[in-house]
């Protein structure tokens, strides 16, 4: 059964860093991060959220020793871009669209079949929204985002109401949530959990020699958490509006770059790498 507890109550993972250490046993850990409100804060915009030269050095060095994925409901093509490392394994559509070093390349969530009804919904959102102020359609390839961040408070039933409106008629799709946006996804049951499952598989990282670690700050990272609550690491960054099945916090993605370094020194430390 998995164990969920307000964010606060979690302990720090930096504060309580040797205690997490602990759990490595002498594993190596194998690292997931999400993108948006963990490597970059969130911002008003999508194209605004830019990785920093601090973070993007902290990820090359801890890829240089571990396996690290970045794991994110943005466009996988999107993600990578920002990224711009080419050691790291891109799960981009929430874990619907994996590519990594060494040309591996793989849909594991059988979202193709959902394609022709994201394509329809993109046109109808992007038709029935251009007349709310500030409301963005957002098109991943196994996805859609519509942010709501920059509409005016009394204007948002409005963008639920269309985008409800939308999936009423489209089975092949269902809702999801996030930081101040709706999305739309395949009606399949994968996820970002699932994702880093089939990664872990996939990488040969399912064995006594690795335990897998998960940072991400939203509702969308709780499948990981749920995922790995049995066998890993998950590290919740700030909050989001529910309980969480993360076991540590960390508050900022300034404490994140802190952490990855720390990391990094501790996998050198255990004669790896
Ligand atoms: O799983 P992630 O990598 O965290 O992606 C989740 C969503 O992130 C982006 O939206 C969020 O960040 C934006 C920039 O900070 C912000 O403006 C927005 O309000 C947030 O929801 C991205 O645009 C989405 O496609 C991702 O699904």
């Amino acid at each position: 059964m998995i164990q969920k507890r307000e964010a606060h109550e979690l302990p720090s993972a930096l504060k309580q860093f040797n205690e997490l250490k602990a759990h490595f046993n002498n594993k190596i850990p194998a690292v997931f991060l999400d993108y948006d409100g963990c490597l970059t804060p969130i911002v008003q915009r999508p194209e605004m959220a830019i990785l920093s030269d601090e973070m993007r050095e902290a990820l090359h060095k801890l890829a240089s020793v571990t396996k690290v994925a970045v794991v994110s409901g943005r466009d996988r093509q999107n993600v990578a871009e920002l990224v711009k490392l080419d050691n790291l394994y891109y799960a981009g559509s929430h874990g619907f669209d994996i590519t990594g070093p060494g040309a591996m390349a793989s849909e594991p969530g059988g979202a193709k079949a959902a394609l022709p009804a994201l394509d329809k919904a993109d046109l109808v959102l992007q038709e029935k929204l251009k007349e709310i102020a500030g409301s963005l359609v957002e098109r991943k390839r196994y996805a859609i985002a519509v942010h709501f961040r920059n509409v005016a408070d009394d204007q948002v039933e409005q963008v639920r109401k269309v985008v409800d409106e939308v999936l009423s008629s489209m089975p092949e799709l269902k809702i999801g949530h996030g930081k101040k946006i709706y999305e739309l996804k395949p009606n399949m049951d994968w996820h970002k959990g699932k994702a880093v499952l089939w990664l872990m598989e996939e990488l040969g990282l399912n064995n006594a020699n690795y335990l897998p670690l998960y940072i991400g700050d939203d509702i969308t990272d709780e499948d990981a958490f749920a995922a790995l609550q049995e066998q890993g690491i998950g590290i919740l960054v700030g909050e989001h509006d529910d309980k969480t099945a993360a076991t540590y916090r960390l508050e900022s993605v300034d404490d994140v770059l802190i952490f990855l370094n720390s990391l990094t020194d501790t996998i050198k430390a255990q004669g790896h790498g």
